[in-house]
């Protein structure tokens, strides 16, 4: 267990019987601040692989964090069950309690599976929590923002390939029509762009068809596993991480992949890959965090213009790892996690009197 957990600072599995809680919080890096990440929940089919998925994207938040400039570290939270059946008040109380257990170590809200709703129920419990409702003192859903800078991404991508921002005129397809990728995809829809769609909840389809009805740009459903060989301009994946591997590469004929998905690439060699192949690829944790961005705001306030603002630098992020890759010739991954560890290095040395016993000062509850 230790050597699998070698680059954390502390895991915690969290078991409650009475509201059948089966979770685990992984903290990845606390220098910049405490850690902030969603919370997951998915019908994991074993621990391990509960524990796998928590390890990554916990590790993917410090990076996260750096790049997006915010004084937080990395962390993450799953809840083994289907959200679908299994989500309810008593459960995330339950999980709650675990958070506030961390004393200010960790911070969470809603990642896939979980809703703002949910964690007005654990904000009974503890402070620790980001992203509830306008209504409950927080920001509001932070898929906004995050579907706001998958925009960006694409902006940035388009200017890099093609020396414009305009997002008409192309063609786009897109896993995954959640909280985050339906927003890209009406957005697109907007700017009358060809888009592409798949998701397994056919009624997100449904929905996306009708609003294509009331927008200039057009939308074509495709059948799961067929979205990898669609000869469209970018690739935009919002559901799953581990899509981009040596099977889908040898599918893929976009120009680009830009989308909200953590964890993307099943391993960091695939970026390379993507390389080679002449894709352009907008590093997941650079592209994706406008929710982050938004969350960590809110030791502000909430305010939605500043965090639009402030979620704008995604684009600048991308244009300067998309050219740091060209100058080395290294992945555009390997470009970012530069960045990151580079920022990283420089505020952790303003941060080492950091005492991990502090909560910052949230504006919204206290
Ligand atoms: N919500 C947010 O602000 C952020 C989300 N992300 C990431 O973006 C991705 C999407 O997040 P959300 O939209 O919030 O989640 P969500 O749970 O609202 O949406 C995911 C969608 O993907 C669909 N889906 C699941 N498996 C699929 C498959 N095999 N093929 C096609 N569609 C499938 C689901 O039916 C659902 O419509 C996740 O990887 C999440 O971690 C990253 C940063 C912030
Ligand atoms: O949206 C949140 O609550 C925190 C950000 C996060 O977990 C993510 O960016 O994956």
């Amino acid at each position: 267990m230790f050597e699998k957990i070698s680059q954390h600072e502390q895991v915690v599995f969290c078991n409650d019987p009475s509201t059948g809680l089966k979770a685990i919080i992984a903290i990845h890096n606390t220098t910049l601040g405490p850690a902030l990440g969603g919370c997951r929940m998915r019908p994991y089919k074993s621990v391990d692989e509960a524990l796998e998925d928590v390890l990554r994207l916990s590790k993917g938040m410090t990076y996260k964090c750096a790049g997006a400039d915010v004084d937080f570290g990395g962390g993450k939270s799953v809840i083994i069950g289907d959200p679908s059946t299994d989500s309810t008040p008593e459960l995330f109380r339950a999980f709650g309690q675990f958070v506030d257990s961390l004393n200010g170590r960790f911070y969470t809200g809603t990642d896939m599976g979980t809703t703002p709703d949910d964690f007005v129920h654990a904000l009974k419990e503890t402070n620790c929590i980001v992203g509830v409702p306008e209504e409950y003192g927080g920001s509001g859903d932070s898929s906004v923002p995050t579907a706001q800078g998958v925009i960006y991404g694409l902006q940035a991508t388009i200017q890099t390939l093609e020396g414009t921002d305009e997002l008409a005129g192309k063609s786009y397809s897109i896993q995954g029509l959640g909280k985050v990728g339906f927003k890209v995809a009406e957005q697109l829809l907007a700017a009358g762009a060809q888009i592409y769609v798949t998701d397994i909840n056919e009624k997100a389809l449904k929905l996306i068809q009708e609003r294509a009805e009331l927008l200039p740009g057009n939308v074509e459903v495709v059948e799961g596993n067929d979205i990898y060989g669609v000869d469209a301009d970018v690739f935009i994946p919002c559901a799953l991480g581990g899509i981009i591997h040596d099977e889908t590469i040898e599918k893929l004929k976009v120009k680009a992949i830009v989308g909200s998905a953590n964890n993307q690439l099943l391993e960091d060699k695939h970026g390379l890959y993507l390389q080679q192949k002449g894709i352009l690829y907008g590093p997941d944790y650079i592209v994706n965090a406008g929710g982050l961005i938004q969350v960590a705001d809110e030791l502000y306030g909430p305010n939605k213009a500043r965090v639009l603002t402030k979620t704008r630098a995604i684009y600048d992020s991308l244009i300067q790892i998309y050219s740091e890759s060209t100058k080395n010739s290294i992945s555009t991954m390997e470009a970012a996690n530069r960045f990151c560890e580079e920022k990283m290095a420089a505020r952790s040395k303003r941060n080492s009197f950091f005492a991990h016993n502090r909560r910052p000062k949230w504006q919204v509850r206290n």
